[in-house]
């Protein structure tokens, strides 16, 4: 037995990477890591991490790790008092993170943590896990896993946690904010990294939106990392920059008085020669899901509840569909009729929804 915090990772990509290799440096937690796609060359040898906090790190591995998401409820597995989900929010494709964590939770006792982008992704899991904590992460790391294994982190780890709230909770607010603290208080152990407890999840959300919204779309589509925009200028002043006053716009119009200076330090946050490219750019290029909906889709349904006009960020969200569209046909999820064949209907989805579930996803309670 240890009395290190058992920390559940799910999604052991750079960032998930990142948090596991700190929070097990810190020396307070044990982390169990799920892998998928990098499972066995991470067996064999390890994650090779060169990083700009924590050094040249070679054949590293977490406690434990495994090919999937554990079950609690089987004879002798041990509970996790954190689950901490890094993956990427894609909650038009199947499983949701919902889904995919289910069997980890241990109702009335594990912290959730979503070190996840964008809008409104806490409200499937506190209806589905009403008794547990759910908490914000707001990253502002820069890590990427260049093959299976190999994480490059060359932008400092900087990450803001906080307590989601939600009336369907049934837990007080009191104890959401406690463990929030105890999270921000683990991860900061290792005193390589920046952690500081935030008091305004929806502010820091809408702030970071500000970039996630813009750039990462816009690199996405473009195939341009964020270096190359501001250095030719024209892509910031003609496309970025208009896209992040109208988040701006929204945000403001939600109650979140952002400064008008964010926008200029949103346009300028990455380091100037690392040619920075967004996740969502990285995912293209890797042939991935995009995790537009909660970036994009949510932002401009806000707007629409609100009355704002948002049409940058309407060509923008229509764009990156047709991508996403594009990476389900390539994954196989999409049926086309043959050339010339009047017979069969027009698009067919196969074996995944094609519809954005998100809030109002209905997923028993556990
Ligand atoms: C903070 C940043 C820019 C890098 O992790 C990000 O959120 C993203 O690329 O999606």
């Amino acid at each position: 037995m240890t009395d290190k915090t058992n920390v559940l990772l799910i999604g052991a990509g750079g960032v998930g990477t990142m948090a596991a290799y700190n929070l097990e440096a810190g020396g307070q937690a044990s982390v169990t890591a799920v892998l998928r796609s990098n499972y066995s060359a991470v067996k064999v040898n390890g994650f090779t991490i060169t990083s700009i906090d924590h050094g040249f790190v070679k054949e590293w591995r977490p406690t434990h790790i495994l090919h999937s998401v554990p079950d609690v409820s089987n004879e002798g597995s041990p509970i996790y008092d954190v689950i901490l989900v890094t993956t990427k929010n894609v909650p038009d494709i199947s499983p949701m993170v919902v889904e995919l964590i289910y069997p980890a939770v241990t109702p009335n006792h594990t912290s959730i943590v979503l070190l996840q982008n964008g809008l409104n992704i806490e409200l499937p899991i506190i209806a589905a896990f009403p008794t547990n904590p759910v908490i914000s992460g707001v990253s502002l790391i820069g890590a990427t896993e260049t093959s299976p294994g190999h994480i490059v982190h060359d932008d400092r780890d900087r990450i803001l946690v906080g307590a989601f709230h939600s009336p369907i909770s049934q837990i007080p607010e009191g104890k959401s904010i406690a463990a929030a603290k105890v999270f921000a208080s683990l991860y900061s152990a290792s005193g390589k990294v920046s952690c500081t407890y935030d008091s305004n999840v929806a502010f820091s959300r809408w702030r970071k939106l500000i970039y996630n919204a813009t750039y990462n779309g816009v690199c996405a589509i473009t195939g341009m990392d964020t270096s190359r925009m501001r250095m030719a200028g024209f892509p910031i002043e003609d496309v970025i920059r208009p896209l992040m006053w109208e988040i701006w716009r929204i945000a403001r119009a939600k109650g979140h008085e952002l400064p008008e200076s964010v926008i200029q330090d949103m346009i300028d946050c990455d380091p100037w020669d690392t040619y920075f490219k967004p996740s969502m750019q990285q995912d293209i290029e890797k042939g991935n899901f995009i995790e537009f909906e909660n970036i994009v889709g949510e932002p401009l349904r806000e707007a629409e509840k609100l009355g704002i006009p948002a049409p940058g960020l309407n060509m923008l969200y229509g764009l990156l569909k047709i991508k996403q569209l594009q990476i389900k046909e390539s994954k196989g999820l999409v049926i086309l009729p043959a050339k010339g064949d009047p017979t069969r209907p027009m698009l067919q989805f196969i074996k995944q929804k094609d519809v954005f579930l998100g809030p109002d996803c209905k997923f028993e309670a556990k």
